[in-house]
């Protein structure tokens, strides 16, 4: 998968892009990191997001940071080894709009 590092206009134009096809918005937070928070009805449908969502990560070797409280999930989104945005958080991006 794409491990280039994206920045300055095209991170922001990706980014949009992003949220053009998701209902609530990805941000890129005080770290630089690709963060959206996740509301779902109960704590039982939030962690059947997180079970789908870390199969996914181990398939592609590439891990969310996140925070679970019981409904709410807090994910933020980086590539350690590229010091930055990649195309591996975008794809990672993609896959839990789909599953939330
Ligand atoms: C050793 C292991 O393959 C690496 O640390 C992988 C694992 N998961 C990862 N996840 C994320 N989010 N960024 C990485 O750079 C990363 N690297």
């Amino acid at each position: 998968m794409d491990k280039r590092l994206w920045v300055g206009d095209s991170l922001n134009e990706r980014v949009d892009q992003l949220n053009a096809a998701s209902p609530a918005p990805w941000t890129l937070n005080e770290y630089g990191k690709l963060e959206k928070e996740f509301k779902f009805e109960d704590f039982n449908a939030a962690w059947g997001f997180m079970s789908r969502v870390a199969l996914f990560a181990e398939r592609t070797d590439h891990h969310p940071e996140w925070f679970n409280v019981y409904n709410r999930v807090r994910v933020e989104l980086t590539t350690h080894d590229v010091g930055g945005i990649s195309g591996k958080d975008f794809a990672l991006a993609v896959f839990m709009d789909k599953c939330a």
